[in-house]
C-alpha cells in the first residue's frame, strides 16, 4: 500500500520461467496415423522419397506445436521511461486449428512501461509461445496482449497481427493475397486517443 493509500502493484519478477506446455505426445502413434491418413487419401508411401513422409509429417507438426521454454526477463524502469516500446514486424507462423494449415505474417507488439521494462526479445518469444499450437488469429492476438498485461503490469499493451491463412488462399475460396488483420489494445492504448494514435503511427498502420 502506498503512502497515499493507493494500491501499488507488486513488481513483476525479474525472470519468470515460461515452460513448454506439453499435452502428452505419442510420436509413434502419430506416425502410424499419418501413414494411414496418406494411404486413405490415395497417397502411396511405397517409393523411397515418400517412405519417411509420415515420420516427417509427425515431426513437422510436433515442432509447430512445441513452443520453446524461455525466461521472461524484466528490468526495473529506473529512468521512468514513459513512452511506447514497440517491436514492429515480428515474423509469425502458426497453424489454423480448423484445417491444420499454416498461417504466416507479422506482428507488432508494444507496451507503455510501468515499473518494469521487458527484455526486447521476449516480445517475439511470447508471440511464439502462443503461436506454436493450433490457433485462431483472434485468440492468438488477445492471448499475447492479456499475458503481457498480466505478467508485466504495464500502463498499456497493443498487439496487431497481419497474416495470410493458407486455408483461404491456397485452397477453399482461394482468395490469393488476402491479409487478415486483428488487434487488441489494453489500458491506455485503448482508452487514451493520443497513446493509441502513437502506437498506430509506430506500427505504420493507418490511423
Ligand atoms: N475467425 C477465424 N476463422 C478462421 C481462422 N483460420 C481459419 N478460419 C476459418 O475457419 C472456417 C472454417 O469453416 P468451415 O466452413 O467449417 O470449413 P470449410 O468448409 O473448409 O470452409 P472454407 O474454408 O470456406 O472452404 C473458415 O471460414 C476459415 O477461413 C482464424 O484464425 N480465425
Ligand atoms: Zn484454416
Amino acid at each position: 500500500m502506498a503512502a497515499d493509500g493507493a494500491q501499488t502493484p507488486a513488481p513483476a519478477p525479474a525472470a519468470l520461467r515460461v515452460a513448454h506446455e506439453p499435452q502428452g505426445t505419442d510420436l509413434e502413434a502419430a506416425e502410424l496415423a499419418a501413414a494411414q491418413f496418406l494411404r486413405a487419401l490415395g497417397v502411396s508411401t511405397d517409393s523411397e522419397s515418400l517412405r519417411d513422409t509420415p515420420r516427417r509429417m509427425t515431426h513437422a507438426y510436433a515442432e509447430l506445436f512445441s513452443p520453446r521454454p524461455f525466461d521472461l526477463t524484466t528490468f526495473p524502469n529506473d529512468e521512468g521511461y514513459d513512452e511506447l516500446v514497440l517491436a514492429r514486424g515480428i515474423p509469425l507462423r502458426s497453424v489454423c486449428e480448423h484445417h491444420l494449415m499454416p498461417f504466416v505474417g507479422t506482428a507488432h507488439i508494444g507496451y507503455l512501461p510501468g515499473q518494469r521494462i521487458l527484455g526486447l526479445s521476449k516480445l517475439a518469444r511470447v508471440l511464439e509461445h502462443f503461436a506454436f499450437r493450433p490457433q485462431v488469429q483472434e485468440r492468438l492476438t488477445k492471448q499475447v496482449a492479456d499475458w503481457l498485461q498480466h505478467q508485466l503490469e504495464p500502463k498499456g499493451v497493443g498487439v496487431v497481427i497481419q497474416a495470410e491463412h493458407t486455408c483461404m488462399t491456397l485452397r477453399g475460396v482461394q482468395a490469393t493475397g488476402t491479409a487478415t488483420m486483428t488487434s487488441t489494445l489494453l489500458g491506455l492504448l485503448r482508452t487514451d486517443a493520443r497513446s493509441r494514435s502513437k502506437f498506430l503511427a509506430l506500427t505504420g498502420l493507418p490511423r
